[in-house]
């Protein structure tokens, strides 16, 4: 599976040229594309990325690959990222490593986001991965509810769980917030559900990547098969 990871960000990579402003994305797919990139950054090629992590950030300096920040810059020419889900219209599920929320500002700075995965990633339909749902501690109570209520008005519906650490203690992201994941077996409309869990104000960010990606790299046991978004960024 790592070797089939490696083999979708070595893909990637050459969609990668002389001088672009990078988003590098976190997790284990993502984390061979940094160490892919700092072996060509050695040899030569001029690049600076973002990372979307405290991790993906301590593996691009050891690699070599140097940073900057969206406060530096204002737009990015590509991001490379993972994923726990990717459907047929290139909609995702992300965060399983807890990074969503710079995940998504990242992408959403992008002109184009490759999204890089071994081909069991790929569904027909998003949910059987439980959704990641970052939210304030505070009056998380409440904040639950809504999310109920949010699934319930989109006819999806599963146990939800605050996100516990290796150590047995609440996750917490790199922005401080916690992480509720929800067992939805099935969404059918991920565009709609997107859009009423940004409307609760406790959440901070959900995620469904939704129209974010331009193309994906599935590395298979037949090989690598690319799909692109039917219609660019944008339109
Ligand atoms: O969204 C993510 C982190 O927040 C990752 O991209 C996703 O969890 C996939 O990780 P991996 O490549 O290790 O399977």
């Amino acid at each position: 599976m790592d070797q089939l990871k490696r083999q979708a960000a070595a893909r990637a990579l050459e969609e990668v040229q002389d001088g672009m402003q990078l988003g590098l994305g976190t997790g284990s797919t993502a984390k061979h594309f940094v160490e892919l990139l700092g072996e060509r950054v050695r040899a030569g090629l001029k690049v600076i990325g973002v990372p979307t992590s405290e991790v993906t950030r301590a593996d691009a300096e050891r690699c070599g690959v140097p940073l900057t920040t969206l406060d530096e810059i204002d737009r990015l020419d590509l991001t490379v990222d993972g994923a726990d889900e990717i459907d047929p219209a290139l909609n995702l599920i992300k965060g399983g490593g807890g990074a969503l929320l710079r995940e998504k500002i990242v992408a959403a700075a992008s002109d184009r986001m490759i999204v890089i995965a071994d081909d069991t990633k790929w569904v027909a339909t998003l949910g059987r991965f439980p959704l990641p749902v970052e939210v304030i501690p505070f009056g998380l109570g409440a904040t639950r509810r809504a999310i109920e209520k949010a699934f319930a008005s989109c006819g999806v519906s599963g146990q939800m769980a605050v996100r516990k650490a290796k150590d047995g203690h609440v996750f917490v992201t790199d922005g401080g917030h916690w992480i509720v994941d929800a067992q939805l077996g099935r969404i059918e409309d991920p565009a709609r559900l997107a859009e009423a869990l940004s409307a609760i104000p406790g959440v901070v960010e959900h995620g469904l990547f939704i129209g974010l990606v331009s193309s994906a790299v599935l590395a298979g046991g037949d090989g690598i098969r690319v799909v692109e978004r039917r219609k660019p960024k944008g339109d």
